[in-house]
Protein backbone atom coordinates (compact mmCIF):
# COMPACT_ATOMS: atom_id res chain seq x y z
CA UNK A 1 0.00 0.00 0.00
CA UNK A 2 1.30 3.08 -1.04
CA UNK A 3 2.16 5.93 1.98
CA UNK A 4 -0.53 8.25 1.56
CA UNK A 5 -2.07 11.03 3.45
CA UNK A 6 -5.15 11.79 1.07
CA UNK A 7 -6.91 14.84 2.46
CA UNK A 8 -9.17 14.78 -0.64
CA UNK A 9 -11.01 12.54 -3.18
CA UNK A 10 -7.42 11.85 -4.51
CA UNK A 11 -4.62 13.35 -6.80
CA UNK A 12 -5.51 15.69 -9.62
CA UNK A 13 -3.37 15.54 -12.73
CA UNK A 14 -3.30 16.98 -15.90
CA UNK A 15 -2.54 14.86 -19.42
CA UNK A 16 -0.54 16.19 -21.90
CA UNK A 17 2.09 15.18 -24.72
CA UNK A 18 4.01 16.66 -27.11
CA UNK A 19 4.23 14.73 -30.43
CA UNK A 20 2.73 11.47 -28.81
CA UNK A 21 5.33 11.35 -26.34
CA UNK A 22 2.41 11.37 -23.21
CA UNK A 23 2.95 12.51 -19.73
CA UNK A 24 1.17 12.41 -16.60
CA UNK A 25 1.74 16.04 -14.54
CA UNK A 26 1.35 16.04 -10.99
CA UNK A 27 1.72 19.39 -9.76
CA UNK A 28 2.44 19.10 -6.15
CA UNK A 29 2.38 22.59 -5.50
CA UNK A 30 -1.77 21.85 -4.73
CA UNK A 31 -1.86 17.89 -4.64
CA UNK A 32 -0.34 15.68 -2.56
CA UNK A 33 3.84 15.01 -3.27
CA UNK A 34 3.30 10.81 -3.19
CA UNK A 35 4.89 9.90 -6.35
CA UNK A 36 7.54 6.88 -5.41
CA UNK A 37 8.52 4.03 -7.42
CA UNK A 38 5.71 2.28 -6.63
CA UNK A 39 3.07 4.88 -7.38
CA UNK A 40 4.81 5.64 -10.92
CA UNK A 41 4.68 2.27 -11.97
CA UNK A 42 1.00 1.43 -10.76
CA UNK A 43 -0.37 5.19 -12.67
CA UNK A 44 1.71 4.36 -15.59
CA UNK A 45 0.12 0.92 -16.54
CA UNK A 46 -1.52 1.77 -19.51
CA UNK A 47 -4.22 -1.05 -18.84
CA UNK A 48 -4.27 -1.13 -14.34
CA UNK A 49 -3.63 2.56 -14.36
CA UNK A 50 -3.78 5.57 -16.47
CA UNK A 51 -0.73 5.40 -18.69
CA UNK A 52 1.99 7.22 -19.21
CA UNK A 53 5.68 7.73 -21.21
CA UNK A 54 6.77 9.89 -18.60
CA UNK A 55 5.58 11.55 -15.27
CA UNK A 56 6.56 15.22 -14.42
CA UNK A 57 6.17 16.32 -10.92
CA UNK A 58 6.11 19.59 -10.56
CA UNK A 59 7.23 21.63 -6.95
CA UNK A 60 8.11 25.34 -6.12
CA UNK A 61 11.16 26.46 -6.84
CA UNK A 62 13.90 28.98 -5.01
CA UNK A 63 15.85 29.28 -8.56
CA UNK A 64 13.47 28.83 -11.42
CA UNK A 65 9.54 29.33 -12.00
CA UNK A 66 9.70 25.17 -10.95
CA UNK A 67 11.36 22.53 -10.02
CA UNK A 68 10.38 19.23 -11.91
CA UNK A 69 11.19 15.47 -11.07
CA UNK A 70 10.45 12.88 -14.52
CA UNK A 71 9.69 9.10 -13.60
CA UNK A 72 9.63 6.51 -16.41
CA UNK A 73 6.52 3.75 -16.32
CA UNK A 74 8.94 0.90 -15.14
CA UNK A 75 9.49 3.79 -11.85
CA UNK A 76 12.73 4.76 -12.81
CA UNK A 77 13.98 8.68 -12.58
CA UNK A 78 15.66 10.14 -15.46
CA UNK A 79 17.18 13.55 -15.05
CA UNK A 80 15.83 15.16 -18.51
CA UNK A 81 12.79 14.95 -20.58
CA UNK A 82 12.63 17.11 -23.21
CA UNK A 83 9.04 16.52 -24.31
CA UNK A 84 7.51 16.53 -21.02
CA UNK A 85 9.72 19.90 -20.31
CA UNK A 86 8.16 21.44 -23.22
CA UNK A 87 5.01 20.82 -21.55
CA UNK A 88 5.88 22.38 -18.27
CA UNK A 89 6.80 25.12 -20.18
CA UNK A 90 3.55 25.59 -21.11
CA UNK A 91 1.69 25.45 -17.87
CA UNK A 92 4.02 28.34 -16.61
CA UNK A 93 3.56 30.10 -18.96
CA UNK A 94 -0.34 29.89 -19.25
CA UNK A 95 -0.02 31.02 -15.04
CA UNK A 96 2.17 33.88 -15.75
CA UNK A 97 1.22 35.14 -18.91
CA UNK A 98 5.11 35.13 -20.30
CA UNK A 99 6.53 34.17 -23.29
CA UNK A 100 9.33 32.65 -21.36
CA UNK A 101 9.98 29.96 -18.21
CA UNK A 102 12.68 28.29 -16.26
CA UNK A 103 12.40 24.90 -15.13
CA UNK A 104 15.25 23.35 -12.73
CA UNK A 105 15.58 19.45 -13.50
CA UNK A 106 18.17 16.88 -12.79
CA UNK A 107 19.39 18.05 -15.95
CA UNK A 108 20.25 21.52 -14.48
CA UNK A 109 17.99 24.51 -15.06
CA UNK A 110 16.72 24.74 -18.14
CA UNK A 111 14.89 28.13 -20.49
CA UNK A 112 11.99 27.66 -22.41
CA UNK A 113 10.47 30.06 -24.75
CA UNK A 114 6.89 30.44 -26.79
CA UNK A 115 8.34 29.83 -30.30
CA UNK A 116 4.89 31.55 -31.49
CA UNK A 117 1.89 28.81 -33.56
CA UNK A 118 1.56 26.92 -30.35
CA UNK A 119 4.72 25.72 -30.46
CA UNK A 120 7.41 25.74 -27.46
CA UNK A 121 11.04 25.83 -27.83
CA UNK A 122 13.53 24.66 -25.06
CA UNK A 123 17.23 24.83 -24.04
CA UNK A 124 18.20 21.31 -23.72
CA UNK A 125 21.97 22.89 -22.85
CA UNK A 126 25.06 21.71 -24.13
CA UNK A 127 25.71 17.93 -24.64
CA UNK A 128 27.57 16.24 -22.24
CA UNK A 129 30.57 14.18 -24.56
CA UNK A 130 32.95 12.86 -22.12
CA UNK A 131 32.18 9.20 -21.67
CA UNK A 132 32.24 10.10 -18.02
CA UNK A 133 29.32 12.14 -17.84
CA UNK A 134 27.13 9.93 -20.38
CA UNK A 135 27.96 7.91 -18.35
CA UNK A 136 30.18 5.01 -20.12
CA UNK A 137 31.57 2.34 -17.92
CA UNK A 138 35.01 3.08 -19.65
CA UNK A 139 36.57 5.59 -21.69
CA UNK A 140 36.46 4.61 -25.55
CA UNK A 141 38.60 5.94 -28.47
CA UNK A 142 36.03 7.36 -30.34
CA UNK A 143 32.20 8.78 -28.95
CA UNK A 144 31.16 8.85 -32.31
CA UNK A 145 32.10 5.10 -33.19
CA UNK A 146 31.60 2.73 -29.77
CA UNK A 147 32.81 -0.33 -30.50
CA UNK A 148 29.49 -2.02 -31.07
CA UNK A 149 28.42 -3.35 -34.02
CA UNK A 150 27.06 -0.68 -35.58
CA UNK A 151 29.39 1.52 -34.45
CA UNK A 152 26.52 3.86 -33.04
CA UNK A 153 27.64 7.49 -31.13
CA UNK A 154 27.11 8.67 -27.71
CA UNK A 155 25.84 11.91 -26.09
CA UNK A 156 24.25 12.53 -22.83
CA UNK A 157 21.34 15.03 -22.92
CA UNK A 158 21.27 14.63 -18.81
CA UNK A 159 20.29 11.46 -19.86
CA UNK A 160 22.27 8.88 -21.62
CA UNK A 161 21.76 8.14 -25.18
CA UNK A 162 23.72 5.67 -28.06
CA UNK A 163 22.42 6.86 -31.20
CA UNK A 164 22.93 3.82 -34.21
CA UNK A 165 23.27 5.74 -38.18
CA UNK A 166 21.35 3.48 -40.60
CA UNK A 167 20.28 2.70 -44.13
CA UNK A 168 16.46 2.35 -42.80
CA UNK A 169 15.08 3.39 -39.40
CA UNK A 170 11.73 2.03 -40.57
CA UNK A 171 13.64 -1.49 -41.15
CA UNK A 172 14.55 -1.41 -37.71
CA UNK A 173 12.70 -4.04 -35.13
CA UNK A 174 12.96 -2.19 -32.43
CA UNK A 175 11.40 -4.14 -29.68
CA UNK A 176 13.49 -6.97 -30.40
CA UNK A 177 16.89 -5.07 -30.33
CA UNK A 178 15.63 -2.32 -27.52
CA UNK A 179 15.99 -4.18 -24.53
CA UNK A 180 19.30 -5.20 -24.85
CA UNK A 181 20.81 -2.46 -26.50
CA UNK A 182 19.09 -0.53 -23.63
CA UNK A 183 20.86 -2.55 -20.99
CA UNK A 184 24.26 -2.70 -23.10
CA UNK A 185 27.37 -3.26 -20.25
CA UNK A 186 29.11 0.07 -21.82
CA UNK A 187 26.15 2.24 -20.38
CA UNK A 188 26.14 1.62 -16.25
CA UNK A 189 23.03 3.41 -15.74
CA UNK A 190 21.19 1.81 -18.85
CA UNK A 191 20.48 3.98 -22.27
CA UNK A 192 18.14 5.49 -24.99
CA UNK A 193 18.83 4.00 -28.13
CA UNK A 194 18.29 5.79 -31.34
CA UNK A 195 17.64 4.63 -34.50
CA UNK A 196 18.57 7.76 -37.85
CA UNK A 197 18.56 7.58 -41.06
CA UNK A 198 19.96 11.09 -43.04
CA UNK A 199 17.42 12.51 -45.34
CA UNK A 200 19.51 15.61 -46.55
CA UNK A 201 22.22 17.67 -44.21
CA UNK A 202 18.86 19.55 -42.98
CA UNK A 203 16.67 16.59 -42.22
CA UNK A 204 16.77 12.99 -39.97
CA UNK A 205 14.50 10.55 -39.69
CA UNK A 206 14.62 8.69 -36.48
CA UNK A 207 12.83 6.18 -33.90
CA UNK A 208 13.77 5.60 -30.42
CA UNK A 209 13.81 2.87 -27.50
CA UNK A 210 13.43 4.57 -24.38
CA UNK A 211 15.27 3.73 -21.16
CA UNK A 212 12.71 2.52 -19.18
CA UNK A 213 11.47 -0.35 -21.67
CA UNK A 214 9.57 1.59 -24.48
CA UNK A 215 9.09 2.77 -28.15
CA UNK A 216 7.76 5.59 -27.43
CA UNK A 217 6.20 8.21 -30.62
CA UNK A 218 8.86 10.79 -29.89
CA UNK A 219 11.57 11.83 -27.38
CA UNK A 220 13.09 14.98 -27.74
CA UNK A 221 16.26 14.20 -25.64
CA UNK A 222 16.62 11.62 -28.10
CA UNK A 223 16.25 13.94 -31.01
CA UNK A 224 18.73 16.47 -29.74
CA UNK A 225 21.23 13.66 -29.11
CA UNK A 226 20.32 12.23 -32.21
CA UNK A 227 21.23 16.11 -33.91
CA UNK A 228 24.37 16.12 -31.91
CA UNK A 229 25.68 12.64 -33.23
CA UNK A 230 25.01 13.23 -36.91
CA UNK A 231 26.69 16.83 -36.61
CA UNK A 232 30.05 15.17 -35.04
CA UNK A 233 29.81 12.51 -37.55
CA UNK A 234 29.74 14.87 -40.45
CA UNK A 235 26.15 13.77 -41.95
CA UNK A 236 24.38 16.94 -41.24
CA UNK A 237 24.00 20.69 -40.25
CA UNK A 238 24.09 22.60 -36.71
CA UNK A 239 20.18 22.84 -37.25
CA UNK A 240 18.09 19.41 -38.49
CA UNK A 241 14.18 18.70 -38.77
CA UNK A 242 13.47 15.54 -37.51
CA UNK A 243 10.65 12.98 -38.56
CA UNK A 244 10.03 11.16 -35.47
CA UNK A 245 6.77 8.45 -35.52
CA UNK A 246 4.55 11.11 -33.30
CA UNK A 247 5.58 14.47 -35.95
CA UNK A 248 8.47 16.93 -36.35
CA UNK A 249 10.70 18.50 -33.65
CA UNK A 250 13.49 21.05 -34.96
CA UNK A 251 16.23 20.56 -33.77
CA UNK A 252 19.51 23.72 -33.35
CA UNK A 253 22.67 23.49 -31.81
CA UNK A 254 23.84 27.05 -30.88
CA UNK A 255 26.49 28.51 -29.20
CA UNK A 256 24.36 28.69 -25.60
CA UNK A 257 22.91 25.02 -26.69
CA UNK A 258 20.88 22.43 -28.28
CA UNK A 259 17.71 24.22 -28.57
CA UNK A 260 14.02 22.08 -29.58
CA UNK A 261 10.95 22.87 -30.90
CA UNK A 262 7.78 21.43 -31.37
CA UNK A 263 4.06 21.15 -30.32
CA UNK A 264 2.66 20.18 -27.35
CA UNK A 265 -1.03 19.42 -26.65
CA UNK A 266 -2.93 19.07 -23.53
CA UNK A 267 -5.68 16.52 -23.66
CA UNK A 268 -7.60 16.63 -20.39
CA UNK A 269 -7.37 16.87 -16.56
CA UNK A 270 -8.62 14.02 -14.23
CA UNK A 271 -8.12 12.54 -10.73
CA UNK A 272 -6.47 9.15 -9.56
CA UNK A 273 -9.11 7.87 -7.23
CA UNK A 274 -8.25 7.51 -3.46
CA UNK A 275 -8.94 4.26 -3.55
CA UNK A 276 -6.60 2.98 -6.21
CA UNK A 277 -3.91 4.63 -4.76
CA UNK A 278 -4.56 3.29 -1.62
CA UNK A 279 -4.28 -0.17 -3.08
CA UNK A 280 -0.93 0.03 -4.95
N1 LIG B 1 10.78 11.17 -23.62
C1 LIG B 1 11.81 11.90 -23.04
C2 LIG B 1 12.92 11.19 -22.38
C3 LIG B 1 12.44 10.51 -21.11
C4 LIG B 1 13.49 9.93 -20.22
C5 LIG B 1 14.15 8.70 -20.75
N2 LIG B 1 13.27 7.60 -20.93
C6 LIG B 1 15.29 8.35 -19.80
O1 LIG B 1 15.13 7.47 -18.93
O2 LIG B 1 16.35 8.97 -19.92
C7 LIG B 1 12.22 13.15 -23.81
O3 LIG B 1 11.35 13.74 -24.47
O4 LIG B 1 13.36 13.58 -23.69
Amino acid sequence: MADLTLQTGGLPFRKMHGLGNDFVVVDARSAPDLVNEDTARAIGHRSFGVGFDQLAVLRESDVADLDVEFWNSDGSKADACGNASRCVARIIMDETGQKAASIRTGRGTLQAVDAGEGLISVNMGQPQLEWDQIPLAHPVDDLNALPIEGAPGAAGIGNPHMVFVVNDAEAVPLSDVGPALEHHPLFPERTNVEFIHVIDRQTLRMRVWERGGMITLACGSGACASAVVAHRKGLTDRKVTIHLDGGDLEIDWRDDGVWMTGPITHVFDGVIRREFLENI
